[in-house]
């Protein structure tokens, strides 16, 4: 088990970004249960080397700095990034707020970016634009692994600040803001709906919430009563969780009227489900 000092010692960077290394005078030693049996613990340990207080029945083996051989170790940046999140149902000004805040770190100087999914097609490719018709131009990407390499490794480099629309269509979100924000310094400001029409956790939207700095949760306006709208209930009577449209097909609803609304559109959906499955049964 590491004690506090240790961890301590561990984590003091006096070494180097790229290479683990032991001073040949070491007492530590790296011993594993195979190197020595009586170790408890069966996992690879770095415990201090005490001769004298280990059993004759033990074989130790002190590894010298040349011999040990540890991956890359990446230190973090100088200046670490930073994660927002904002989150809500639709038309609760996730995307006016998203393109607010970069407008403001562009106006700070900083160096910005926006990445939308290349699911939603809706106003062409080139522009995230909101309910009420604000637009900045991005980058529609099918996956967020790409877009290092779509933007350019030496402009993402100098980037300093990235907007992310639509979060909810982004599989690799997680992995994607954990090292833009921890391993390049980047500031991640991530909008998306946190849930989707039968209010499930939606993509890998609240799978990033444990790595945020901030957590913003937007509520709109019921349609049906003009009260706090924390839902979005789904038009149609289509079923798949992805489905691409506007206020043709989705709206912001109250608790109460999502009840109600959902229950009727519950009733709609089985109705044509079994119509459905009436006409391929006489197919
Ligand atoms: N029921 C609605 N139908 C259409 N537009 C709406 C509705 N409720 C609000 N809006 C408009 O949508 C704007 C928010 O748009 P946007 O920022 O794109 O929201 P989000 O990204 O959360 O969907 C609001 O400022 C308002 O003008
Ligand atoms: C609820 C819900 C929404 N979608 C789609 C509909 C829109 O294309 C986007 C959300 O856009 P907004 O910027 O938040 O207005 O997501 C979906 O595919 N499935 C759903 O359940
Ligand atoms: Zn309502």
């Amino acid at each position: 088990m590491l004690t506090i000092s240790r961890m301590k010692a561990i984590l003091t960077p006096t070494l180097s970004a790229f290479t683990f290394q032991l001073p040949k005078t070491t007492h530590l030693a790296l011993l594993t249960s195979k190197s020595f049996p009586c170790n408890p613990n069966p996992t690879t340990t770095l415990l201090p080397l005490y001769p004298t207080t280990l059993s004759s029945t033990c074989s130790i083996h002190l590894i010298q700095s040349r011999d040990v051989h540890m991956e890359p170790a990446t230190l973090p940046p100088e200046f670490p990034g930073e994660i927002h999140v904002i989150v809500g149902p639709m038309f609760a000004g996730k995307t006016t707020t998203l393109l607010r805040r970069i407008q403001s770190e562009s106006s700070n100087g900083r160096s910005v970016a926006i990445i939308k999914s290349n699911k939603d097609t809706r106003y062409g490719l080139d522009s995230i634009v909101t309910h009420d018709g604000a637009k900045l131009p991005c980058l529609a990407l099918p996956d967020l692994s790409s877009f290092r390499q779509k933007f350019g490794l030496d402009a993402y480099d100098k980037l300093d600040v990235i907007g992310i629309d639509e979060a909810q269509f982004f599989e690799d979100l997680y992995d994607f803001c954990r090292e833009a924000a921890d391993n390049d310094g980047k500031t991640v400001i991530v909008a998306g709906l946190d849930g989707d029409y039968l209010r499930r956790s939606f993509g890998s939207v609240l799978d990033i919430i444990p790595l945020a700095d901030s957590v913003t949760k937007l509520t709109s306006r019921c349609e049906l009563c003009g009260k706090r709208a924390i839902f979005t209930l789904r038009k149609t009577e289509e079923a798949q969780t992805e489905l691409i449209g506007g206020a043709d097909v989705y709206m912001p609803v109250c608790r109460k009227h999502y009840v109600s609304g959902q229950v009727v559109m519950e009733a709609a959906r089985t109705v044509l489900e079994s119509q459905n499955v009436k006409c391929v049964s006489y197919a």
